[in-house]
Formats: structure tokens, sequence, C-alpha cells
């Protein structure tokens, strides 16, 4: 039996793949259309297969052939600004091609199903913590092209003989502990890994988006999980899912929140460099606050947080960060 992980080749599915190696689990099959992911990020021996999770009849070959029993679904476009831009593109790849694969593992028997789900679902939320049974009310394409597919996998579940966990990640950080793997897109946008590009001179400085927001010190508070620890999330939840478990839609994250100051303060004590920081205006589409209600995903996976320091997500995001040059052109 393999586990098909889609996108990864990318950078939360890289660290799934690792993570799946490292306990033993060799058959392992990738697929990747490699829009922003990178050859070099599939450790062996994981197949890569470069291919469109929306060609379902590829998907469905590629099932047969490996005998796929689970797929993890990763692949999809991430920017939520740009999906503001561009609403069908987004729609498209995560919301149509998601539904030609869950059509392909349907049709071919497939049973286990984990989906990349995230905490944009929520929106602007009232309260945080922000447990799964809140109101669900996203404010960007991107948020609603997610929700459309975790709705999707709750009917054909219905339907089917399919389960399925719809993880929703918080703000995703760091990298791999051994160094393997990391965030490597060009132009990122992700707070950690600007303020590491900061640190360590690739960008002239770091702007923060908004400091009048009623939080303590007047910028964002978001609960960032190590990458690490959210692919040890998805182990788990492939384990109850192989043991008859039911389906599940979980939050991950660690439940603390830190403010746009207190990751900046993180970075310049981790990398011993006071880069320059300006204050810039508020980012259309960007909520006060969003910290994770934990709660859940603990008592249903077991899952315990190993690298749930700040500082430690920084170091580890420092160090990719670091090594990655070299790697770009791979
Ligand atoms: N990074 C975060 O903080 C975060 C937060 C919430 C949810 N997520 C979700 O996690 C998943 C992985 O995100 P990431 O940060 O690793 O992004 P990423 O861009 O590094 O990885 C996505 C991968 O999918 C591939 N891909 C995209 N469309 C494809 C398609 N149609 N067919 C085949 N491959 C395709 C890309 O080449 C890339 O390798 C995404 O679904 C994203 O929405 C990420
Ligand atoms: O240069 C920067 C980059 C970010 N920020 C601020 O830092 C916080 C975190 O921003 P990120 O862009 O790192 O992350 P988001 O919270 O916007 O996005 C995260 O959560 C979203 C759901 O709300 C999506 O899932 C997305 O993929 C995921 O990274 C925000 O307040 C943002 O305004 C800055 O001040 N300066």
């Amino acid at each position: 039996m393999s586990v098909l992980v889609t996108g990864g080749a990318g950078y939360i599915g890289s660290h799934m793949v690792l993570a799946l190696l490292d306990r033993g689990d060799d058959e392992v099959v990738v697929v990747d259309n490699l829009s922003t992911g990178f050859r070099w990020a599939v450790a062996a021996p994981a197949e890569l297969v470069v291919a469109d999770v929306g060609d379902i009849e590829a998907m469905m070959r590629l099932i047969e052939r490996r005998s796929v029993d689970a797929i993890i679904h990763f692949a999809g476009s991430i920017v939520v600004p740009d999906s503001v831009v561009d609403p069908l593109g987004y729609y498209l790849n995560n919301t149509v091609k998601s539904r030609a694969l869950i059509e392909a593992a349907v049709r071919c028997g497939v049973e286990h199903f984990i989906f990349s789900s995230t905490a944009a679902v929520y929106g602007m939320p009232e309260v945080n913590p922000v447990g799964e049974a809140a109101h669900l009310a996203p404010i960007s394409p991107y948020g609603s092209s997610k929700l459309m597919t975790e709705t999707m996998l709750k009917d054909a579940a219905v339907a089917h003989p399919l389960r399925y966990v719809a993880l929703r990640y918080f703000n995703v950080a760091g990298a791999d502990p051994a160094g393997r793997s990391g965030q490597s897109t060009p132009r990122a946008t992700h707070l950690i890994k600007v303020a590491c590009e900061a640190a360590l001179g690739k960008r002239p400085r770091l702007e923060v988006f908004g400091t009048d927001y009623p939080t303590p010190d007047g910028t964002c508070i978001r609960d960032y999980i190590h990458v690490s620890d959210l692919a040890r999330a998805h182990l788990l939840a492939l384990d109850r899912l192989r043991a008859g478990a039911g389906s599940m839609v979980l939050n991950c994250g660690y439940g603390r929140g830190y403010s746009v100051l207190e990751v900046i303060d993180a970075v310049r004590r981790v990398s011993g460099v006071d880069f320059t920081v300006d204050h810039a205006a508020r980012r259309p589409g960007d909520p006060a606050a969003l910290v994770a209600a934990a709660d859940l995903i603990r008592s249903e996976l077991g899952w315990r947080a190993e690298r749930d320091e700040l500082d430690v997500i920084v170091a580890d995001a420092l160090a990719w960060e670091r090594s990655l040059s070299g790697r770009l052109s791979a």
C-alpha cells in the first residue's frame, strides 16, 4: 500500500514526505506540477510524478499502479491576496482540481483522505481561540476555495466509503530540524520567512502591516505552528483513518498567539541582527487575532507539540534560510 502525497515538492508536503520516510513508511508517491515546488525537495526513495492533480485519468492510473490506500492532499495555490486578484484561478486550482482528485479516489476505492485546509475558513473570528464549530465565513476566495473542498469531502464521505481528516492549519513556519527542507518559495509573504530574509540581508527591511489593531501592542496576533509538528499531526491522522476512525475536522495550532512585534523580537534575538523595521499601513483582509482552539487535535489524535517555542521555530527557519541560496537553482 502506498501513500499519495500531492504537492509533495512544496513547503509542507516535502516535510510530510520526510516524516513518512523517517518512520519507515517507504511506499510514498508524490504528485506535483512543480508550479511552486522543487524537484530536489522530494526526498528519496519517494517517487515524484510530475502531473496535475486535476488530471483525473492520470490520478486513477497512478492510484492503481502504486496501490494507493491514502491520499494526503497539499497541492494548491496559497497566496491570499493573489486569490482576490484571480478568484477563478484559485477556484480552479483549489476547488475544481480537488474535486477531480476526490473523484479519482472514490472511483478507485481509496478510503483515506487527508486535506490541507486553513484557518482562513473562519474569516474574521469574533472569539479567540477559535474552535472548529465556530461560524465559517471566509473573507477571501482562497478561504472559500478551501471551504468548498471541505464541503465536497463531507458530502462525498456520506455517499461513498471514503473517510477524511480536514486539518485547518494556522500559521505554518519553521523548517526541518535536520536541515533537509524548509520554505523555499521566492517572493514569500509569510512573516517569519520575510523576517529571516531581512535578518540575513536578503531584504533591506521588514514592514509591519498595521500598528493600530485592538491588541496589546497594536500588531496582529497569530498562532505559529512548526511544520514538523504539523507533519506529525498528519501521520497520526493517517494512522487513525487506517484504524477505522470516522471523518474529522481539526484545527492545527498551539493555542498560543504571538504579535508581529513579538515575532520580530524573536528573529532579532535568535539571529543577533538588528534589522530595519518600518511601520506600514494595515494589509487588507488581516484579522486582528487568529489563535487556534487546539484541544480537539490533542484529544482525537493524541498529538503533542514538540517544537512550539517561538525561538525554536525561528531558529529552524533561520538555519534553513541560511542554507537556501545554493539550492534554488537546483
Ligand atoms: N503555508 C501555510 O501557512 C498554510 C496555511 C494553511 C494552509 N496551507 C495549505 O497547505 C498546502 C501546502 O502549502 P505550502 O505552504 O506547502 O505551499 P507550496 O506552494 O509550497 O506547496 C504547494 C505544492 O503544490 C504544487 N501544486 C500546486 N497546484 C498543483 C496542481 N494543480 N497539481 C499538482 N501540484 C500542484 C506546487 O507545485 C507546490 O509544490 C496548501 O494546500 C495550502 O493551502 C498552507
Ligand atoms: O512582511 C510582513 C508579513 C506579514 N506581516 C503580518 O504578519 C502577520 C502574519 O502574516 P502572514 O502573511 O505570515 O500570515 P497570514 O496570517 O496572513 O496567513 C496565514 O493564514 C492564512 C489564513 O488566515 C493562510 O492560510 C495563509 O496561507 C497563512 O500563511 C499578519 O498580521 C501580517 O500583516 C507583516 O506585518 N509584515
